[in-house]
């Protein structure tokens, strides 16, 4: 079956009252609580729901083949951006990441990625809308967010790391060009067996944001061997109806 069903079905029982003493400085803890199919463009997977105990933030995994007690698991950790996520902005990369990220899992054959509530690497989105406000100011996305009060990065990977212990991977093959992520993840006792590196050929609109992804925040990115990408290149859906501007 696919995504391990009858495994992962088995952690929801499991978890129905685990409480442990959490992970990291907020200790949080949480628990597997609902899993179902879920067949997307990228291919089929199960989604896996978690509760946790410090805020109302629904994280969910997307589970491909067989994980449950496996080693070496290709495993994307994908922070929200409802701009890129949803909207297609141009701005950043993350679309194009979260489509490259459950395709890359479909070739292994098999993969965990964790859609994680951190939408503006921890900052929310309100603040990230001011940060872009900043940028339109001069500013990079390193200086927007220590102007308006913040590190260059909010986000703790504590609840991503229960979440791989929960779902019981033995070590795990990261999907990033972030060594922070790595870093943190290894301090939570998740055994990092090899990075799988995730670059995104820059655009117009995005190539200086990863420039200072590159320059400013450590990430594994060589921009100069990429070629560049079209952008707005996503097909159609609905034609343009007769009589409209591209229509008939
Ligand atoms: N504060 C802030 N957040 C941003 C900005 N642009 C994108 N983001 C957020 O950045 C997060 C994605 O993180 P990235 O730094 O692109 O990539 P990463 O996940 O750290 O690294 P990889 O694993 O290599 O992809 C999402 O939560 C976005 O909402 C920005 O200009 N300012
Ligand atoms: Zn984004």
């Amino acid at each position: 079956m696919t995504g391990g069903g009858d495994a992962l079905a088995q952690l929801v029982l499991r978890d129905r009252d685990h409480e442990c003493e959490g992970f990291g400085p907020g200790r949080v803890c949480v628990r597997v609580v609902a899993v179902a199919r879920l067949p997307t463009r990228a291919g089929p997977f199960r989604i896996v729901a978690f509760w946790n105990n410090r805020d109302a933030k629904e994280h969910v995994a997307l589970v491909h083949g067989d994980v449950v007690g496996a080693a070496d698991v290709p495993v994307r950790l994908h922070s929200e951006c409802l701009t890129g996520d949803v909207m297609g902005s141009l701005r950043c990369d993350c679309r194009d990441q979260l489509t490259e990220g459950l395709a890359a899992i479909q070739r292994e054959g098999r993969g965990v990625l964790l859609y994680l509530r951190q939408e503006g690497r921890g900052i929310g989105l309100i603040n990230k809308i001011r940060a872009y406000a900043l940028q339109e100011q001069g500013l990079d996305t390193v200086e927007a967010n220590l102007a308006l009060g913040f590190r260059d990065d909010e986000r703790d990977y504590a609840v991503a790391a229960h979440m791989i212990h929960g779902l019981e991977l033995r070590s795990i093959r990261l999907i990033t060009n972030n060594p922070e992520k790595i870093r943190q993840l290894t301090a939570y006792r998740v055994d990092v067996s090899g990075r799988i590196p995730h670059v995104i050929p820059p655009g117009e609109h995005n190539r200086f944001y990863l420039e200072t992804k590159a320059r400013r925040s450590g990430h594994l990115i060589d921009l100069a061997a990429l070629e560049p990408r079209s952008e707005q290149a996503d097909p159609v859906v609905v034609a343009p109806a007769p009589g409209t501007p591209g229509g008939e």
